[in-house]
Protein backbone atom coordinates (compact mmCIF):
# COMPACT_ATOMS: atom_id res chain seq x y z
CA UNK A 1 0.00 0.00 0.00
CA UNK A 2 1.46 3.46 -1.27
CA UNK A 3 2.22 5.71 2.42
CA UNK A 4 -0.41 8.12 1.27
CA UNK A 5 -2.96 5.30 0.88
CA UNK A 6 -6.34 6.82 1.98
CA UNK A 7 -8.68 4.40 4.54
CA UNK A 8 -10.86 3.48 1.33
CA UNK A 9 -7.55 2.48 -0.01
CA UNK A 10 -6.73 -0.13 2.31
CA UNK A 11 -10.14 -1.33 3.04
CA UNK A 12 -10.33 -1.99 -0.59
CA UNK A 13 -7.23 -3.60 -0.87
CA UNK A 14 -8.44 -6.23 1.91
CA UNK A 15 -11.61 -6.35 0.48
CA UNK A 16 -10.04 -7.52 -3.32
CA UNK A 17 -8.11 -10.44 -1.04
CA UNK A 18 -10.97 -11.50 0.31
CA UNK A 19 -12.97 -11.98 -2.71
CA UNK A 20 -10.60 -13.78 -4.22
CA UNK A 21 -10.45 -16.04 -1.58
CA UNK A 22 -14.27 -16.72 -1.94
CA UNK A 23 -14.14 -17.18 -5.84
CA UNK A 24 -11.34 -19.57 -5.25
CA UNK A 25 -14.08 -21.75 -2.99
CA UNK A 26 -16.96 -20.82 -5.24
CA UNK A 27 -16.24 -20.13 -8.96
CA UNK A 28 -17.88 -17.30 -10.76
CA UNK A 29 -20.09 -19.47 -12.48
CA UNK A 30 -21.17 -21.17 -9.46
CA UNK A 31 -22.36 -17.72 -7.67
CA UNK A 32 -24.29 -16.57 -11.39
CA UNK A 33 -26.17 -19.52 -10.85
CA UNK A 34 -27.21 -18.77 -7.25
CA UNK A 35 -28.07 -15.52 -7.64
CA UNK A 36 -30.26 -17.09 -10.55
CA UNK A 37 -32.27 -19.27 -8.50
CA UNK A 38 -32.38 -16.74 -5.36
CA UNK A 39 -36.29 -15.89 -4.36
CA UNK A 40 -36.55 -12.30 -6.61
CA UNK A 41 -35.51 -8.93 -4.47
CA UNK A 42 -37.69 -6.80 -2.70
CA UNK A 43 -38.73 -3.36 -3.89
CA UNK A 44 -37.42 -0.48 -1.71
CA UNK A 45 -38.55 3.00 -3.47
CA UNK A 46 -42.01 2.50 -2.45
CA UNK A 47 -41.10 2.21 1.03
CA UNK A 48 -38.57 5.35 0.81
CA UNK A 49 -41.34 7.57 -1.18
CA UNK A 50 -43.84 8.40 2.15
CA UNK A 51 -44.97 10.99 4.39
CA UNK A 52 -42.57 10.26 7.05
CA UNK A 53 -38.70 9.38 7.16
CA UNK A 54 -37.76 6.41 5.78
CA UNK A 55 -35.00 4.43 8.12
CA UNK A 56 -32.46 2.37 6.79
CA UNK A 57 -31.37 0.79 10.11
CA UNK A 58 -27.91 -0.69 10.16
CA UNK A 59 -26.13 -3.71 11.43
CA UNK A 60 -22.93 -2.72 12.17
CA UNK A 61 -20.28 -4.16 14.84
CA UNK A 62 -17.23 -2.02 14.22
CA UNK A 63 -15.86 0.66 12.08
CA UNK A 64 -12.30 1.92 11.01
CA UNK A 65 -13.80 5.45 13.08
CA UNK A 66 -15.17 4.35 16.48
CA UNK A 67 -13.28 0.80 16.48
CA UNK A 68 -15.62 -1.70 18.58
CA UNK A 69 -19.15 -0.61 18.64
CA UNK A 70 -21.42 -3.23 20.01
CA UNK A 71 -21.19 -7.04 20.29
CA UNK A 72 -23.98 -8.20 18.23
CA UNK A 73 -24.60 -12.11 18.68
CA UNK A 74 -27.74 -12.26 16.92
CA UNK A 75 -28.33 -10.00 13.77
CA UNK A 76 -31.57 -10.96 13.14
CA UNK A 77 -32.76 -10.27 16.19
CA UNK A 78 -31.23 -7.35 16.11
CA UNK A 79 -32.80 -6.27 12.47
CA UNK A 80 -36.29 -8.13 13.50
CA UNK A 81 -36.37 -5.06 16.39
CA UNK A 82 -35.60 -2.21 13.40
CA UNK A 83 -38.03 -3.54 11.69
CA UNK A 84 -40.77 -3.98 14.57
CA UNK A 85 -39.72 -0.11 15.19
CA UNK A 86 -40.43 0.52 11.34
CA UNK A 87 -37.68 0.62 9.88
CA UNK A 88 -38.08 1.11 5.44
CA UNK A 89 -34.67 -1.50 5.32
CA UNK A 90 -32.27 -3.05 7.20
CA UNK A 91 -28.39 -2.27 5.99
CA UNK A 92 -25.98 -5.15 6.93
CA UNK A 93 -22.05 -4.06 6.56
CA UNK A 94 -20.45 -7.65 5.28
CA UNK A 95 -17.18 -6.64 5.18
CA UNK A 96 -15.09 -8.37 7.72
CA UNK A 97 -11.82 -6.90 8.26
CA UNK A 98 -12.88 -3.58 9.34
CA UNK A 99 -16.42 -3.83 10.29
CA UNK A 100 -16.76 -7.37 12.01
CA UNK A 101 -19.69 -8.58 9.21
CA UNK A 102 -20.46 -11.35 6.83
CA UNK A 103 -22.44 -12.74 3.99
CA UNK A 104 -23.91 -14.83 7.18
CA UNK A 105 -25.06 -11.70 8.69
CA UNK A 106 -26.55 -11.20 5.00
CA UNK A 107 -28.27 -14.87 5.52
CA UNK A 108 -29.21 -14.15 8.93
CA UNK A 109 -30.87 -10.74 8.85
CA UNK A 110 -32.71 -11.62 5.42
CA UNK A 111 -34.67 -14.59 6.68
CA UNK A 112 -35.81 -12.25 9.95
CA UNK A 113 -37.21 -9.68 8.14
CA UNK A 114 -39.83 -8.72 5.51
CA UNK A 115 -38.28 -5.53 4.83
CA UNK A 116 -35.88 -4.91 2.04
CA UNK A 117 -32.03 -5.52 3.10
CA UNK A 118 -29.11 -3.39 2.00
CA UNK A 119 -25.81 -5.23 1.30
CA UNK A 120 -23.33 -2.79 2.62
CA UNK A 121 -19.86 -3.70 1.60
CA UNK A 122 -17.37 -1.85 -0.83
CA UNK A 123 -18.71 -3.32 -4.35
CA UNK A 124 -15.93 -3.07 -6.80
CA UNK A 125 -15.78 -6.36 -8.60
CA UNK A 126 -18.83 -8.63 -10.79
CA UNK A 127 -18.38 -11.62 -8.45
CA UNK A 128 -19.86 -9.40 -5.21
CA UNK A 129 -22.93 -8.56 -7.49
CA UNK A 130 -23.50 -11.74 -7.90
CA UNK A 131 -22.65 -12.87 -4.72
CA UNK A 132 -24.69 -10.12 -2.65
CA UNK A 133 -28.19 -11.25 -4.59
CA UNK A 134 -27.44 -15.09 -4.00
CA UNK A 135 -27.23 -14.57 -0.35
CA UNK A 136 -30.95 -12.37 -1.03
CA UNK A 137 -29.56 -8.77 -1.56
CA UNK A 138 -32.52 -5.91 -2.20
CA UNK A 139 -29.93 -3.29 -2.31
CA UNK A 140 -26.23 -3.31 -2.88
CA UNK A 141 -24.18 0.20 -2.27
CA UNK A 142 -21.82 2.17 -5.23
CA UNK A 143 -19.81 4.62 -3.58
CA UNK A 144 -18.68 6.84 -6.03
CA UNK A 145 -15.38 7.80 -4.47
CA UNK A 146 -14.30 3.95 -4.79
CA UNK A 147 -15.83 3.84 -8.68
CA UNK A 148 -14.27 4.53 -12.01
CA UNK A 149 -16.98 6.36 -14.04
CA UNK A 150 -16.66 2.97 -16.20
CA UNK A 151 -16.70 0.34 -13.14
CA UNK A 152 -20.06 3.00 -12.02
CA UNK A 153 -22.13 2.72 -14.84
CA UNK A 154 -21.37 -1.08 -15.69
CA UNK A 155 -22.60 -1.75 -11.75
CA UNK A 156 -24.89 0.32 -11.69
CA UNK A 157 -26.57 -1.70 -15.10
CA UNK A 158 -25.84 -4.97 -12.86
CA UNK A 159 -27.13 -4.48 -9.91
CA UNK A 160 -30.56 -3.27 -11.97
CA UNK A 161 -29.77 -6.53 -14.21
CA UNK A 162 -30.23 -8.49 -11.53
CA UNK A 163 -33.15 -6.58 -10.08
CA UNK A 164 -31.70 -5.01 -6.90
CA UNK A 165 -31.69 -1.28 -6.19
CA UNK A 166 -28.65 0.68 -6.67
CA UNK A 167 -27.77 3.71 -3.03
CA UNK A 168 -25.46 5.67 -4.97
CA UNK A 169 -23.38 7.23 -2.01
CA UNK A 170 -21.75 10.97 -3.16
CA UNK A 171 -19.67 12.92 -0.42
CA UNK A 172 -19.01 16.06 -2.27
CA UNK A 173 -20.00 18.00 -5.20
CA UNK A 174 -17.90 16.58 -7.88
CA UNK A 175 -18.74 13.30 -6.98
CA UNK A 176 -22.69 13.87 -7.02
CA UNK A 177 -22.28 14.93 -10.56
CA UNK A 178 -20.77 11.44 -11.46
CA UNK A 179 -23.19 10.07 -9.86
CA UNK A 180 -25.89 11.72 -11.80
CA UNK A 181 -24.34 10.78 -15.09
CA UNK A 182 -25.82 6.98 -14.33
CA UNK A 183 -29.67 8.16 -13.49
CA UNK A 184 -29.68 6.84 -10.01
CA UNK A 185 -32.97 6.54 -8.38
CA UNK A 186 -31.76 6.61 -5.16
CA UNK A 187 -28.74 8.92 -3.73
CA UNK A 188 -26.88 8.56 -0.77
CA UNK A 189 -25.13 11.68 0.40
CA UNK A 190 -22.72 10.14 3.28
CA UNK A 191 -21.80 13.13 5.65
CA UNK A 192 -18.60 10.70 6.18
CA UNK A 193 -15.49 11.19 3.87
CA UNK A 194 -14.64 7.96 3.32
CA UNK A 195 -10.93 9.26 3.05
CA UNK A 196 -10.48 11.05 5.92
CA UNK A 197 -13.08 9.55 8.05
CA UNK A 198 -13.96 12.95 8.97
CA UNK A 199 -18.27 13.72 9.05
CA UNK A 200 -19.49 16.73 7.30
CA UNK A 201 -22.76 17.19 8.94
CA UNK A 202 -23.20 20.27 6.24
CA UNK A 203 -22.95 18.47 3.35
CA UNK A 204 -26.56 17.02 2.67
CA UNK A 205 -27.94 20.55 2.72
CA UNK A 206 -25.19 21.60 0.23
CA UNK A 207 -25.96 19.05 -1.89
CA UNK A 208 -29.13 18.23 -1.98
CA UNK A 209 -30.33 21.00 -4.43
CA UNK A 210 -28.24 19.00 -7.09
CA UNK A 211 -30.75 16.18 -6.45
CA UNK A 212 -33.12 16.15 -9.17
CA UNK A 213 -37.03 15.85 -7.64
CA UNK A 214 -37.82 12.23 -9.09
CA UNK A 215 -34.10 11.16 -7.10
CA UNK A 216 -34.65 10.02 -3.69
CA UNK A 217 -32.56 11.29 -0.97
CA UNK A 218 -30.75 9.74 1.60
CA UNK A 219 -28.87 11.51 4.65
CA UNK A 220 -26.27 8.69 5.48
CA UNK A 221 -23.63 8.50 8.53
CA UNK A 222 -23.30 10.46 11.68
CA UNK A 223 -26.90 10.55 13.16
CA UNK A 224 -26.49 10.42 16.62
CA UNK A 225 -30.54 11.77 17.87
CA UNK A 226 -33.82 12.19 16.32
CA UNK A 227 -33.28 15.84 16.05
CA UNK A 228 -30.18 15.49 13.80
CA UNK A 229 -32.67 13.17 11.34
CA UNK A 230 -35.33 15.67 11.65
CA UNK A 231 -32.37 18.41 10.62
CA UNK A 232 -32.03 15.85 7.44
CA UNK A 233 -35.67 15.42 6.73
CA UNK A 234 -36.00 19.52 6.86
CA UNK A 235 -33.82 19.66 4.40
CA UNK A 236 -35.41 17.60 1.57
CA UNK A 237 -34.04 13.82 2.97
CA UNK A 238 -36.58 11.15 2.70
CA UNK A 239 -34.52 8.51 4.01
CA UNK A 240 -31.81 8.81 6.60
CA UNK A 241 -29.18 5.50 7.16
CA UNK A 242 -28.20 5.27 10.88
CA UNK A 243 -25.71 2.41 12.48
CA UNK A 244 -23.66 3.82 15.14
CA UNK A 245 -26.77 5.30 17.23
CA UNK A 246 -28.79 2.34 17.09
CA UNK A 247 -26.44 -0.65 17.84
CA UNK A 248 -25.63 1.24 21.07
CA UNK A 249 -29.14 2.02 21.84
CA UNK A 250 -30.14 -0.36 24.72
CA UNK A 251 -33.81 -0.33 23.07
CA UNK A 252 -33.28 -0.60 19.02
CA UNK A 253 -36.86 -1.21 18.14
CA UNK A 254 -37.89 2.76 20.16
CA UNK A 255 -34.59 4.57 18.50
CA UNK A 256 -36.16 3.51 14.76
CA UNK A 257 -39.27 4.53 15.77
CA UNK A 258 -38.49 7.87 16.92
CA UNK A 259 -36.91 8.44 13.74
CA UNK A 260 -39.68 6.77 11.55
CA UNK A 261 -42.42 9.10 12.72
CA UNK A 262 -40.37 12.00 11.74
CA UNK A 263 -43.00 14.13 8.53
CA UNK A 264 -40.64 14.15 5.29
CA UNK A 265 -42.79 17.24 4.31
CA UNK A 266 -42.09 16.12 0.24
CA UNK A 267 -43.74 16.96 -2.38
CA UNK A 268 -41.99 15.04 -5.00
CA UNK A 269 -40.85 11.77 -6.14
O1 LIG B 1 -18.14 4.04 9.70
C1 LIG B 1 -16.96 4.23 9.35
O2 LIG B 1 -16.03 4.54 10.14
C2 LIG B 1 -16.56 4.05 7.92
C3 LIG B 1 -15.24 4.24 7.57
C4 LIG B 1 -14.82 4.06 6.25
C5 LIG B 1 -15.74 3.68 5.29
C6 LIG B 1 -17.08 3.49 5.63
C7 LIG B 1 -17.49 3.69 6.93
N1 LIG B 1 -18.79 3.49 7.31
C8 LIG B 1 -19.80 3.02 6.43
C9 LIG B 1 -21.00 3.84 6.51
O3 LIG B 1 -21.34 4.45 5.54
C10 LIG B 1 -21.76 3.90 7.80
O4 LIG B 1 -21.71 2.65 8.42
C11 LIG B 1 -23.23 4.30 7.71
O5 LIG B 1 -23.43 5.42 6.92
C12 LIG B 1 -23.76 4.56 9.13
O6 LIG B 1 -22.95 5.53 9.77
P1 LIG B 1 -23.10 5.83 11.33
O7 LIG B 1 -24.55 6.09 11.60
O8 LIG B 1 -22.26 7.04 11.56
O9 LIG B 1 -22.62 4.62 12.04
Amino acid sequence: MPANATVLDSIIAGVRDDVARREDRMPLREVVAAAAAAPPARPVLPRLTRSTLGVIAEVKRSSPSKGALAEITDPGSLAAAYQEGGAAAISVLTEQRRFGGSLADLDAVRAAVEVPVLRKDFMVCDYQFHEARAHGADLVLLIVAALTDDELRRFHDLTHELGMTALVEVHDEAEIDRALAVAPRLLGVNARNLKTLDIDADAFARLVNQVPDDVVAVAESGIAVPADAQRYAREGARAVLVGEALVKDGDPRAAVAAMAEIPTGATHV
